[in-house]
């Protein structure tokens, strides 16, 4: 039985690596007598194989790219290609296979991902039959999922014998039911304690190493940038900055750090800290200098803002 996910033929994509790319993305969402724009020119990319998350304040916009990744959501403008598919060209029809094989989504509400009345194999089960799977290869293949989200032991219990932690696992294995080159999250420890969170990281790392998916978060969890290989910062519809987790030997010893960028758009904006905004006051405008190897930026004449690290 295969567990390697199937990917889609990536016509659109650049190079083998790339396995999302986002450029210039809107989604602007229309009330009655009122326009959001949710997302006002995002743009994205995500190695395949990637294990990262998306962070940001409330309402900063990343469940919508998250339901846009997912194909459950259509952009308003702007381009995505995930594994290659245009998302916003698909047909209807493409956009069922995609979500039924391409993806796999976990919520943050456990209700909202198990069918309460089955058991863990059983609500496994329910993707693979959905998509013509014979029942004894979907029964193999779910007990082996279980088994891969630690939740071996649990098979037969329905979801009210769970706890919150092993109610997630299980979804997990829901999602990873038709071997879904991308896996989603949103927000999947958000009701659970920090052990029940612990072991669902160790399960997403898990599955991001043995089964090579592409693992996508979005999380307001404070201890992220230890749990994943990069996170990226959302501010106004806009990614704004990412975080690097490199991990390095000495000896057998491994040292985690941290390293911070700010990113720039396809039309050369960037979007500066808001704490480096406020300790600096500067409200308008700055002046840029572009020095040796540096571009230098100062607010708006009057004092040099000296970059992190430089002698002077
Ligand atoms: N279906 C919708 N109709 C109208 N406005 C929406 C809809 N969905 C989201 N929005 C608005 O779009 C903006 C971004 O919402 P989104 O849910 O993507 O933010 P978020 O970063 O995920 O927030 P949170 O962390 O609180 O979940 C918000 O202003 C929200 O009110």
């Amino acid at each position: 039985m295969e567990l390697v996910p199937t990917y889609a033929t990536e016509p659109g994509s650049e190079g083998d690596d790339l396995y999302i790319r986002c450029e210039d993305l809107f989604k602007i969402y229309k009330t009655a007598n009122l326009e959001v724009v949710a997302l006002r020119g995002l743009d994205l990319k995500v190695r395949r194989g990637e294990f990262m998350a998306i962070v940001g304040a409330s309402g900063s916009g990343k469940s919508t790219l998250l339901n846009i990744l997912a194909g459950l959501d259509t952009p308003s403008a702007g381009r995505c290609y995930v594994g290659g598919q245009d998302l916003l060209t698909m047909s209807s029809k493409e956009m069922v296979r995609y979500r039924r094989r391409q993806v796999g989504f976990v919520w943050q509400q456990t209700g909202r991902n198990l069918v309460p009345y089955l058991d863990a194999v059983q609500n496994v089960e329910v993707p693979m039959v959905l998509d013509g799977v014979p029942p004894r290869e979907a029964q193999e293949r779910a007990v082996r999922l279980l088994e891969m989200v630690l939740m071996g032991h649990r098979l037969h219990h329905r979801p009210e014998m769970l706890s919150g932690g092993e109610q997630q696992r299980v979804s997990i294995a829901v999602a990873l039911a038709n071997n879904p080159p991308l896996l989603l999250a949103d927000e999947p420890t958000g009701e659970l304690d920090s052990v029940g969170a612990d072991t669902v990281y160790e399960v997403f790392r898990t599955l991001n190493k043995e089964l090579g998916t592409t693992i996508v978060i979005v999380t307001h969890d404070p201890d992220i940038a230890a749990r994943v290989d990069r996170v990226v910062a959302i501010r106004d519809g806009r990614t704004s900055s990412e975080i690097y987790r490199r991990v390095r030997f000495e000896g057998t010893e491994a040292k985690v750090s941290h390293e911070e960028y700010v990113l720039v758009d396809a039309a050369g904006r960037l979007q500066i800290p808001r704490e480096y905004l406020d300790e600096l006051e500067i409200h308008d405008r700055v002046r840029v200098i572009l020095g040796e190897g540096r571009i230098e930026v100062l607010p708006d004449g009057r004092r040099r803002v000296r970059p992190r690290g430089a002698a002077w």
